[in-house]
């Protein structure tokens, strides 16, 4: 498979906490590699403070990589220069599906709000329709408010909204964190359904190696600001890095 995205050597700095004046920065991230095939879905995993809030803003193009600190390239292009020119076509899923949504908008108008942005309004009901049957929920749901849904259900509009404009990429942020065990089995597969049914490319960002496990063809492992280990899912059992072994200790006897 080509590569959709390919994050070559990437560093990323930040000032110190109560450095802002003497300019002391602080390298969050160390020379990151690695990419993301096409129609995969790669999984990132590291423990809290490894970076990978950090690169995931890189990836998205809210932030950029230090001056002469490597590259993130999507089709060969520069993140923001791609996102530009493929406009509906990268999406974002958040693990806080609460503050994701205008609490004052229907499910229909959470949903619309992607099609309306690009100026697809012609079948907008339809479309609608069509995308809450997509994650499995009733039309009958549109006019409801995002406090009248269940998490799962709330989690499952923010998926219709992210797949409105057929993207191509999307960035899973800890999308399943926060919900109930029991419906992130259901969440983990129905994002696995879709992503073949529309032959996405996903990066999983995510603490939990069991449903990354569950999900990713290939896991990299960040451990402060470095990826330490990749590996493809069915190789798991042999990753050699200390780290990445400890972080897999709690997973294989339940899920490879
Ligand atoms: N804007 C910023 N300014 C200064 N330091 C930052 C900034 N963003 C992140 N950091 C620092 O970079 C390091 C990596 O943070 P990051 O949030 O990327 O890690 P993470 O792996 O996503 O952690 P978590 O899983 O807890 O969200 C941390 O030490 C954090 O304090």
């Amino acid at each position: 498979m080509p590569d959709l995205v390919r994050i070559t050597n990437v560093e990323k700095s930040y000032c110190q906490a109560g450095a802002y004046f003497n300019g002391s920065k602080v390298k969050v991230l160390k020379g990151v590699t690695f990419t993301i095939e096409e129609g995969c879905c790669v999984g990132l995993v590291g423990e809290s403070g490894s970076g990978k809030s950090t690169l995931t803003r890189l990836i998205l193009g809210l932030e950029l990589p230090d001056k002469g600190g490597g590259a993130i390239l999507i089709e060969g292009k520069p993140v923001r220069r791609w996102i530009r020119e493929n406009q509906g076509k990268m999406s974002v899923i958040f693990q806080d599906y609460t503050s994701s949504v205008n609490p004052r908008h229907t499910v229909g108008e959470t949903i619309a709000e992607p099609l309306q942005a690009m100026r697809r309004e012609e079948n907008l009901d339809d479309d609608i329709n069509v995308l809450l049957g997509k994650v499995s929920l009733s039309s009958d749901l549109k006019k409801r408010y995002p406090h009248e849904l269940s998490g799962g259900q709330l989690q499952r509009v923010c998926i219709a909204r992210a797949i409105a404009t057929n993207p191509k990429f999307i960035v899973l942020d800890e999308a399943i964190s926060s919900l109930d065990v029991s419906v992130q089995t259901q969440i983990l597969s129905l994002l696995h359904n879709l992503r073949l049914e529309m032959n996405m490319t996903y990066l999983f960002v995510a603490h939990d190696l069991q449903a990354v496990a569950h999900l990713c063809n290939k896991i990299v492992f960040l451990y402060r600001g470095k990826v330490v280990e990749e590996t493809g899912r069915d190789q798991l059992a042999n990753v050699q890095n200390v780290y990445a072994k400890a972080l897999l200790g709690s997973v294989i006897p339940f899920e490879v």
